[in-house]
């Protein structure tokens, strides 16, 4: 089902039990966060599990960052808890080989080289050095791992961070707009990295606006609008259940729209076409051809994943906006 999970209870922060080190997750439970009187996360649940890709959607200001920022112990909540992989993150002995980040703001020293940075925080986490020149071929950094940070274009920057997030070959990793700056090709890079790295049966927890791009992406979806979980479901579940596919028909007259509604459908004309729901295509196509009508055009309109998500976070975004086209920019 396409619901936000139960409230739960928080389960705190105590690393002392035994964690569940199989299962590498993470576990939300009624996370708070209040800036002032903003209530910026307001009692979330939910669980990433390992083997899948899990997308992160809200509309801009829903609480997708400052979420990701306290799975990440950089943001401490208001109430409740977040552990990875059975513990709170800032109570792990080696963070980066525990839970890769990238996150939106990256901290790079604009003087150093893509190299050297990595070899820098290889050496404070007690990583091998192999590993920097293993995760740079990864990223397709390696022609340029001499060159200043500061030199990077934002694309480059993106893949470094991505290169920081895997360098301790975590079997947990967050991305937070992890395709933002990047052209098609580095895009599509991202996709198949972030699915290989399921398969491998990491957890891959992952936040974006490009909705084309995230139903691609993502097996499963946590959906987030003014703090609170929307929807915590499938990816095929959320879109089945919040956009609506329909059967096009073109045809001449209207003895078409009649049988239709004669067996039952609901018929909707638009611009000369027929949006029909409630009979799938095969039975559209044999009711008009038992009565000798003729079709111009017969097409099952699968709804997207970006329909659903306007459906369903229409009430939600942060900043609505009187005109259509502003509001559907508010969700970028
Ligand atoms: N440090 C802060 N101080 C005060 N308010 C904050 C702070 N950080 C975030 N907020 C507010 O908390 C809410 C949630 O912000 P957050 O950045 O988590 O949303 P988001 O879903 O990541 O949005 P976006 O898609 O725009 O990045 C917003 O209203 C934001 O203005």
């Amino acid at each position: 089902m396409c619901r936000a999970p139960a409230r739960r209870e928080a389960s705190g922060h105590d690393s002392s039990d035994s964690p569940d080190r199989g299962a590498a997750m993470i576990d939300v439970a009624r996370l708070t966060k209040q800036y002032g009187a903003k209530t910026a996360v307001d009692g979330v649940s939910f669980t990433v599990a390992p083997g899948r890709v899990t997308g992160f959607l809200g509309p801009n200001g829903a609480g997708k960052s400052t979420t990701m920022r306290m799975v990440l112990g950089l943001d401490r909540p208001t109430a409740g808890s977040v552990t990875v992989n059975g513990r709170a993150y800032r109570d792990s002995p080696a963070p980066l080989r525990e839970v890769g980040a990238l996150l939106e703001a990256r901290a790079l020293h604009p003087g150093r080289s893509a190299r050297d940075h990595l070899r820098w925080l290889a050496a404070s986490n007690r990583i091998p050095v192999a590993r920097v020149d293993e995760v740079l071929g990864l990223v397709g950094l390696e022609a340029v791992a001499g060159t200043r940070v500061g030199k990077f274009s934002l694309g480059m920057g993106q893949r470094l961070g991505i290169a920081v997030a895997l360098l301790g070959d975590p079997p947990v990793v967050v991305l937070d707009e992890p395709v933002n700056g990047l052209d098609p090709e580095g895009i599509r890079w991202v996709r198949t990295l972030a699915r290989r790295l399921a398969a491998e049966g990491r957890t891959v927890f992952v936040s974006s606006h490009l909705m084309s791009e995230m139903a691609l992406t993502a097996d499963h979806l946590v959906v987030i609008g003014r703090g609170r979980i929307l929807a915590d479901c499938s990816m095929p579940d959320f879109i089945a259940e919040h956009a609506a596919s329909f059967v096009r028909v073109r045809t001449q007259g209207g003895q078409v729209a009649d049988v239709l509604r004669g067996a039952g459908a609901d018929v909707t004309p638009v611009d000369g076409e027929l949006h029909v729901q409630g009979l799938d295509a095969a039975a559209v196509g044999e009711l008009v051809g038992d009565k000798g009508l003729y079709l111009h055009e017969l097409t099952l309109v699968r709804s997207s994943l970006e329909d659903a998500f306007m459906t369903l976070t229409a009430s939600s975004v942060e900043y609505t906006a009187r005109d259509g086209a502003e509001l559907a920019g508010a969700t970028r």
